[in-house]
């Protein structure tokens, strides 16, 4: 199977083009934790199929490297339409890209023909609590709500891109609790699809210093929709202003992310190629 590995600031994935390759459904979830194996495999953070779509030029499938399906993924989608845009599936700079989240627009930036960075409009925040999902009284919204844990009491903010996440404020960015809390939080009940787990440190009125512990992959360089996610928190708590630039500050480097009046959510920032190869498939 021919593969290209491919990071959105350090958030990698294998990715496979469907228009040329073919792979059994049943058996995508245990490739994508083959690939992802870094020891057995080639070693990623999951799987993402670059697939023809009707609706759109691409659609994309993204797997974590537990196995599990997202229906959405922010690096994963700048990483796609960089792949799409270079293999002249698409003719102008802006396109669509189908998801399992719904249809997302994506303009990709060039340096001698090749793209350095792509912006993409995320869309809609889901902010009902029924739709995130997490369990509680439907139709309302989870801000800065209190969530007790293990005898311990937090402050959680659910927001979904397509796919969930609970955001926590921290005053030390470095000293938060990723690998403790976030696994616990990623499978707690209240979580009936479990959830991304990000920790937010406001630096100043457009900055954000973030960390993350992913639902199916664990502690990740980054995570693009996890810092929409985590803008749009930040806007409800009242920290940050929409129609204002953040830059996002993550492990694996920076993202420009405004939520705009109109509702929607923009992201803009790298996307990288690391290698191409040939992955033998179990059998
Ligand atoms: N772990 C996520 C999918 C990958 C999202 C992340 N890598 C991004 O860049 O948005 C989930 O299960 O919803």
């Amino acid at each position: 199977m021919k593969f290209t590995k491919m990071h959105g600031l350090g958030n990698s994935y294998i990715y496979v083009d469907m228009f040329k390759e073919s792979l059994q459904e049943e058996q995508l979830p245990s490739l994508a934790q083959e690939v992802a194996n870094p020891y057995t495999g080639i070693g990623s953070d999951g799987l993402i199929l670059v697939c023809p779509s009707e609706v759109a030029p691409v659609k994309m499938r993204v797997f974590n490297n537990d196995g599990s399906e997202a229906k959405n993924c922010g690096n994963g989608l700048r990483c796609v339409a960089k792949f799409s845009y270079e293999k002249g599936y698409v003719e102008d700079t802006t396109f669509m890209i189908e998801t399992l989240g719904g249809l997302v627009e994506a303009t990709v930036h060039l340096k001698e023909e090749q793209v350095v960075s792509v912006t993409v409009d995320m869309g809609l925040p889901v902010l009902e609590r029924e739709q995130i999902p997490m369990l509680g009284n439907p139709g309302e919204q989870v801000i800065n709500e209190l969530f007790e844990m293990n005898n311990e009491k937090y402050q959680l903010t659910a927001v979904s891109m397509g796919n969930p996440h609970a955001i926590m404020f921290v005053d030390d960015i470095v000293n938060a609790p990723v690998s403790s809390l976030g696994p616990m939080i990623e499978k707690d009940v209240r979580f009936p699809e479990w959830v991304n787990v990000e920790f937010v440190e406001v630096v100043n009125n457009e900055e954000l210093n973030f960390r993350v512990w992913e639902r199916g992959s664990g502690i990740t360089q980054a995570c693009g929709t996890g810092a929409c996610a985590a803008v749009v928190a930040s806007i409800l708590n009242g920290y940050l202003e929409k129609n204002k630039e953040i830059v996002v500050h993550l492990l694996g480097g920076d993202l420009t992310i405004v939520w705009k009046d109109d509702g929607h959510v923009w992201m803009t920032g790298a996307a990288e190629t690391i290698c191409t190869g040939d992955y033998i498939v179990k059998l």
